[in-house]
């Protein structure tokens, strides 16, 4: 049924928002939306008003009706001298003028004379005043060097990408909640450690090359009983040839302990998962000793994971400590939940039905857990992420909110990880509530304990170079790959050849993967051929050789890669293959990364030359990443964000597809 504009199908008037703009401002003209199957030329509007019968004028309604002819000014000044005769009066022109007002017009014309003089005279000063600062401005920015234009460009980028949203809960933003305070403990360090002044704390942290940063820092404690930690979970340490606590330990945990957010940078493999879960096994171990929790109730605090492998992981580590306690008869069982896509929750039904303690989960599977209200965070007081600069970038953040907005009270927030670029740290230090830093190392150092070899490899020659390269040590060996279909062709080569090898990667079934995790870590496979899964922080035993088959874009995924040897303490080898398909900006984080750790660096790399040098520029890292060999210009990491993002607004325009 064809309609007349600005009626509805029921003879109504259709409140468009046209419409609406036109009745509040009625001198506006206003286009009319045009229905989406008519060009302009087609579209005539039907109007419900009577037209006059003049021909149309290209003009709108409200000038139509109020048009007045254009008079010109001569014209009118006649038309009302004319008038003012007819009425008898007047005017200057006929009326004999006397001397007085002579010199009174004269007098005015003088005045207004001189102020149309002064007028120019301000004009033409302002006008000179506006040049001379573009002037100065042209002048100073000639003086500058490339470096200070550069790093002025570069300021404004880094400024226009941190205008993300503070990591809240959208409701805590919603209402501007803020808390102030961190949140309140019972726990004490012993005196002896309250008596220590703020100069011997910070020397047992130069010690400990320890970098803290924040208001209050809680001392450091250099053993795990003067941290009171239960005797039970010591001994079980102890079991495990854990005897002193790591520096990120020794600082981390007292920090925790106090109640303290924190932000906790170590390199890999220097125990920082027990950091952050000693504090939360603590916290439920006294809500539980107050009032036993019962179905429904709880957890005390989750621990969130960005893969699933190292969820599963953490999950062991504190079902043994748990373990340790309660097997002490001293102590109450404490219930921890695994969450995460991959199981079913069935399997755990048992765990579901208690009082649930501690949750570890995958951030997808803990939302929908969430959602479906199997528990709720009303008790909830402690959250932990792990590898906490992979959660907030990129994909995980608006997930990391959204599980933030579930928690009914304040929280006490721990952010973990090897790597943790400077942005993510400034991002995180506004969102957490009076923070301590704990610095290890700089935040994206390669681990000291690992020798890294690179070499180079031409690409056709790198599977058979790989079996050569393997026999460089005894297993357990793992080699990274960045490409799934890679993986599969290396597992099946070296299958071919005789090794037993295991494979993982993203498009593994979850059985598959933990198949080839349990079979490596039991030491029946010798290799794991893997992708990025299986670099972050898995924690297999006694790694040998890490190979690098094919380098990473991003030089923070080699760290984590090289970081799957040369744990606690122990030393490890690390062979990459490079060619000339790396690109050069990679080998130039590679090679500051190797001086930086004082490893030898083989001369096609060293031959690789810092273009920044050439303009005498500085070297620093770039804040998006960390790597030493670019700036923010040209980080692969911002490129990659950049065209996720694209790539998800196009996915948002298309409806998803
Ligand atoms: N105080 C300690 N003394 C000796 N070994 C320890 C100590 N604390 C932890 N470990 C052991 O060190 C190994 C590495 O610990 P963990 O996995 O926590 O490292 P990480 O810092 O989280 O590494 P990544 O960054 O790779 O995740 C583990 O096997 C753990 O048992």
């Amino acid at each position: 049924m064809m309609m007349e504009s600005g009626q509805n199908e029921f003879g109504g008037i259709n409140y468009s928002r046209a419409t609406l703009q036109q009745d509040s401002e009625p001198t506006t003209r206003v286009e009319s939306p045009l229905p989406l199957s008519m060009s302009d030329d087609e579209y005539r509007p039907k109007r419900r008003r009577v037209r006059s019968p003049q021909p149309p004028k290209p003009v709108s309604d409200e000038e139509d009706d109020n048009y007045v002819p254009y008079v010109p000014v001569a014209q009118r000044r006649e038309e009302k001298f004319a008038k003012l005769q007819s009425w008898g009066v007047r005017s200057g022109r006929d009326r004999p003028r006397k001397p007085q007002d002579d010199a009174e017009e004269k007098e005015a014309e003088l005045k207004e004379e001189e102020l149309r003089r002064e007028k120019a005279r301000r004009e033409r000063t302002l006008l000179l005043e506006a040049q001379d600062v573009h002037k100065k401005k042209a002048a100073e920015d000639a003086k500058k060097t490339v470096e200070e234009k550069t790093e002025e460009a570069e300021a404004e980028l880094l400024e226009a990408i941190k205008s993300r949203r503070k990591l809240a809960s959208d409701m805590e933003l919603a209402k501007g909640i803020s808390y102030s305070e961190s949140m309140k403990t019972n726990w004490r360090p012993p005196k002896f450690v309250r008596d220590r002044t703020p100069e011997e704390n910070d020397k047992i942290r130069e010690k400990y090359h320890i970098l803290v940063e924040g208001d209050d820092i809680p001392p450091p404690i250099e053993s795990f009983r003067d941290m009171k930690i239960p005797q039970p979970i010591v001994d079980y340490m102890k079991s495990k040839k854990i005897t002193s606590p790591t520096p990120i330990q020794l600082q981390g945990i007292p920090a925790a302990f106090a109640g303290r957010d924190i932000i906790g940078i170590a390199f890999t493999g220097s125990g920082k998962t027990l950091a952050f879960c000693l504090p939360l096994i603590m916290t439920a171990l006294e809500e539980e000793t107050k009032l036993p929790f019962v179905q429904g109730e709880g957890p005390v605090g989750i621990i969130l994971c960005p893969s699933r492998e190292l969820a599963n992981q953490t999950f062991e580590n504190i079902g043994e400590w748990c373990g340790a306690l309660a097997q002490s008869g001293k102590y109450p069982q404490l219930n921890c939940l695994l969450c995460m896509g991959g199981i079913s929750m069935s399997e755990q039904s048992h765990t579901l039905n208690k009082g649930i303690h501690i949750v570890v989960a995958t951030p997808g599977r803990l939302i929908d857990m969430l959602e479906k209200k199997r528990f709720n965070f009303n008790n909830c007081k402690y959250l932990c992420m792990d590898e906490a600069d992979r959660m907030i970038d990129l994909g995980f953040e608006d997930d990391v909110r959204n599980i933030m907005s579930f928690f009914t009270r304040q929280r006490q927030t721990l952010l973990f990880s090897a790597t943790m670029p400077r942005k993510i740290q400034d991002f995180a230090r506004e969102s957490l509530i009076k923070p301590v830093l704990v610095n290890v190392g700089r935040a994206g150092a390669a681990n000291l304990d690992v020798l890294q070899v690179v070499e180079y490899v031409k690409q056709e020659a790198k599977m058979v170079y790989l079996l050569e390269c393997l026999q460089k040590t005894p297993p357990p060996v793992i080699i990274f790959s960045e490409n799934k279909n890679e993986v599969d062709d290396i597992q099946e080569y070296l299958l071919l050849k005789g090794v037993e090898a295991v494979a993982i990667h993203g498009s593994k079934t979850q059985e598959e993967r933990q198949y080839a995790i349990k079979a490596f870590k039991s030491g029946a496979k010798d290799v794991m051929v893997a992708s990025g899964v299986a670099s972050k922080g898995l924690d297999f035993n006694d790694i040998q050789h890490v190979i690098i088959y094919s380098m990473p874009k991003e030089i923070e995924d080699y760290v984590h890669q090289i970081g799957r040897t040369g744990r606690s303490g122990k030393t490890g080898i690390a062979t990459t293959f490079v060619n000339m398909n790396t690109p050069e900006q990679t080998l130039l984080d590679l090679k500051y990364l190797l001086l930086e750790a004082g490893q030898k660096v083989p001369p096609f790399l060293a031959s690789v030359e810092d273009p920044r040098l050439a303009q005498g520029r500085s070297v620093t890292g770039c804040p998006v990443c960390g790597g030493l060999g670019h700036s923010i210009s040209n980080c692969p990491k911002l490129e990659d964000t950049q065209r996720r993002t694209m790539a998800s607004h196009r996915m948002e325009d298309t409806g998803g597809y």
